[in-house]
């Protein structure tokens, strides 16, 4: 099945996207750590070319720590510098400007070499809805103040918020929908909240993620979920929940609605600790178009 959700928007914002693309040196672009490949945008490559670019792995503090470390070196060993990050705590931000300079060394030698004065490095941020960027970016600016005025020259509309002397950082990001034809992604972008959960059936949700912890996580659901042995048909779950919480009990029967909502819920809010979706050798490839 081919799920395309966002076919006018995705157009204008490639369109946005390459013309601003002309203004930078390089491309932080901004993942779900939780999710690094599912939620990166599948057509990025094509549009940025051959642009350097940094991965920043957001929403660090909700995603299970040995997992994001495979992650890190897996891009490393595909010569993709990636640093996890937390913008909502500024945790990991000071390393962004380091790990730039180091991406751009070659390009910077280069002008060096040419005889061209040393400037700082102009850069923005791409990711899908919801994974941060606006975050990031009021981060940066805050602790850095200094939001300069137009930059003569390159364009007027464009302001520069200025990250110290060594970058330069354009003030609205570019968007990216996820476009996809896989409907696993589709779940772990709900279950992350970069999606509503109106665009998927919320028990399809909830049952993906059961089954996601069944896997991944066993003990976690178990605790989180006061059972001591999980059901063949995970499915049951649901019953086992219901009968535990009274309140999720309409007159002695269980409601899957509210079962479901509350799975959900729990997941997305860290009731059973920090989780990836995305594993390492599992992860699922989204199709080139
Ligand atoms: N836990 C956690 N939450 C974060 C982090 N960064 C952002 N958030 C939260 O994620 C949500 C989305 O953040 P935004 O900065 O609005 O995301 P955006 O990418 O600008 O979203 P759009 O405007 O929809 O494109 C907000 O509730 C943030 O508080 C982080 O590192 N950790």
């Amino acid at each position: 099945m081919t799920i395309q959700w966002f076919p006018g928007h995705m157009a204008k914002a490639r369109r946005e996207v390459t013309e601003k693309l002309k203004l930078v040196d390089i491309i932080f672009e901004l993942v779900d750590a939780r999710i690094p490949v599912s939620s990166a945008n599948p057509m990025l490559d094509e549009i940025i070319h051959q642009k350097p670019r940094l991965k920043l792995l957001n929403k660090a503090d909700m995603a299970d720590k040995e997992i994001t470390k495979e992650w890190i070196s897996h891009f490393s060993s595909e010569g993709q510098k990636a640093l996890a990050i937390n913008s909502q705590e500024g945790i990991g931000l000071q390393q962004i400007v380091k790990a730039a300079e180091e991406v751009l060394k070659p390009k910077f030698d280069r002008l060096k070499a040419k005889g061209v004065k040393p400037r700082a490095i102009r850069a923005m941020i791409i990711g899908i809805p919801n994974v941060g960027k606006s975050t990031l970016i009021n981060r940066l600016a805050k602790k850095n103040i200094a939001k300069t005025g137009n930059t003569p020259g390159i364009t007027r509309s464009q302001q520069w918020i200025k990250v110290g002397k060594e970058l330069e950082l354009l003030d609205t990001p570019g968007i990216l929908w996820p476009k996809f034809d896989d409907q696993e992604i589709g779940y772990k972008l709900a279950l992350t909240g970069a999606i509503k959960d109106t665009i998927l059936n919320l028990h399809d949700i909830s049952i993906y993620g059961l089954k996601f912890l069944e896997k991944h996580y066993p003990g976690r659901l178990m605790e989180r979920y006061n059972v001591g042995e999980i059901p063949e048909d995970i499915v049951e779950i649901f019953d086992i929940i219901g009968e535990l919480r009274g309140s999720l009990r309409a007159k002695g029967e269980v409601n899957y609605d509210k079962v479901a909502e509350l799975v959900v819920r729990d997941i997305r809010s860290l009731k059973l600790g920090p989780l990836s979706f995305d594993i390492p050798g599992e992860e699922e490839i989204p199709p080139e178009e």
